[in-house]
């Protein structure tokens, strides 16, 4: 697996990658373009249940992943989730600072 920080220095601060993602995620709700998966998530016949299902199925994926000790599957299932559960907070217009805030305010 490459690293994407590998060439960055060692001070400087891990790639964004859940911003960046989420930015992504905003302007595809924004543009609906065609053959997008997550424009797809935003204008689903079954509404917001397409993605909350999606929420499910992939944390029961995970759960199964981690019964298996099976770290890469874990891995990716974690990956989905993540995805899904950042469109989902894009749809009820929270972003990926209330989460950060919500953290950080636990710490
Ligand atoms: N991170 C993700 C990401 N993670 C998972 N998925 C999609 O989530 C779905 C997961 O569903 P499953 O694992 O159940 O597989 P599946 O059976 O193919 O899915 P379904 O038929 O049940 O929907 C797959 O279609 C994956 O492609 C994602 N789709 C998009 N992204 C990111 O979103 C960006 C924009 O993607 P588009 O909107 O497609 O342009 C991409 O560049 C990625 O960075």
């Amino acid at each position: 697996m490459s690293d994407p920080d590998a060439d960055r220095g060692a001070d400087a601060p891990p790639e964004p990658v859940l911003d960046d993602l989420f930015a992504t995620i905003e302007s595809r709700k924004a543009e609906l373009p065609e053959g997008s998966y997550t424009a797809s998530l935003f204008t689903h016949e079954k509404g917001e249940n397409a993605v909350l299902e999606k929420v499910g199925e992939e944390s029961t994926e995970a759960i199964l992943a981690a019964k298996d000790d099976d770290r890469e599957e874990l891995t990716a299932e974690s990956a989905d989730l993540v995805y899904h559960l950042l469109v989902l907070l894009a749809m009820k217009d929270l972003d990926v600072d209330d989460l950060r805030g919500e953290l950080r305010d636990r710490f």
